[in-house]
């Protein structure tokens, strides 16, 4: 994409980072998990699509790799730790993909919808759009049904507070029209916040992003567990450009883990979901 049809674009800045220094290999990940493990409670904050579930044309179609339910029970019941999801899908998609366990907390929407997961069902606070918002995504509705009606294979997801432009099944050069058109025409408009994800443009009407996910997590487990939330060392993982948000908002005992290629801000990098299911392990064989 051109710099000029970036500008109206949410991005993490990770230009300044250098990209063949991001540590990556067995050793690497056995000197990250030694040195966050000893942190008095640490909170795991993982991106669903393409870090626990592979990515597929369906975003109802999806499940996580095996192993990473167990994982993510496990971590949940380790008494200095806690488990969290932090991402862009709608909290009630999340709940339903990943049956995420007890005790769970869920950072859905990028971080717009909080979640706690419970032995009755998972404790919300229940969000609507204002009516402002709700006007605008009427108009989005429409902007982006029209770009979408052109070309073969794109379609339009539905979310609380945004528009979603999904161009996966779309040919590549489709693809990157409708992309372009979706982020020079309804990205640009006022009160839209714009993220283009993988296949995807994100049209939302509120401005959050991972970044305030991961810090809702982290305040959260650290009154849970009576801390402060310096004492607690967040482990974020992510596949997407969405997920630098987070990965450039976390500190030096802190971990951010990118899952794939790609531009990161990450201190780590591991190759795909099995990996990520890995480390997780590799993380509760350390704390145990
Ligand atoms: O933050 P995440 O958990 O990674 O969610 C980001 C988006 O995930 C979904 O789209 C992505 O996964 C789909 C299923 O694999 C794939 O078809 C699409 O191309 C990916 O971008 C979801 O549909 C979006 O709403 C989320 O924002």
């Amino acid at each position: 994409m051109s710099e000029a049809l970036s500008a109206d674009v949410s991005t993490a800045d990770v230009s300044t980072v250098d990209q063949a220094a991001v540590p990556t290999g067995d050793d690497a990940v056995r000197e990250a998990v030694r040195r966050v493990a000893g942190a008095r409670h640490v909170a795991v904050a993982l991106d669903f699509d393409g870090v626990l579930a592979p990515l597929g044309d369906d975003p109802m179609g999806v499940t996580m790799a095996p192993g990473a339910a167990d994982a993510l029970a496990a971590i949940a019941a380790h008494p200095d730790m806690t488990v969290a999801l932090v991402s862009g899908r709608r909290l009630e998609d999340l709940v339903t993909l990943a049956s995420p366990p007890v005790g769970a907390l869920l950072a859905a929407s990028h971080g717009v919808e909080h979640g706690l997961v419970t032995a009755a069902g998972t404790r919300t606070e229940p969000l609507e759009p204002t009516e402002a918002e709700h006007d605008l995504l009427a108009r989005l509705d429409d902007a982006v049904a029209a770009i979408a009606a052109d070309v073969e294979g794109a379609w339009v997801e539905r979310k609380t507070f945004a528009r979603v432009l999904h161009t996966r099944t779309a040919q590549d050069d489709d693809a990157a029209s409708a992309t372009a058109l979706a982020v020079v025409g309804p990205a640009d408009w006022p009160g839209v916040h714009a993220i283009i994800g993988k296949s995807v443009v994100e049209l939302a009407v509120r401005d959050v992003t991972k970044a305030d996910g991961v810090a809702w997590v982290r305040r959260r487990a650290a009154a849970d567990a009576g801390l402060d939330p310096a004492d607690v060392a967040v482990v974020f993982a992510g596949d997407d450009t969405t997920d630098e948000h987070a990965l450039v908002s976390l500190g030096p005992a802190d971990l951010g883990v990118k899952v794939g290629g790609g531009e990161t801000a990450a201190t780590l990098r591991v190759a795909d979901e099995p990996a990520v299911v890995d480390l997780l392990r590799a993380l509760l064989a350390a704390r145990a």
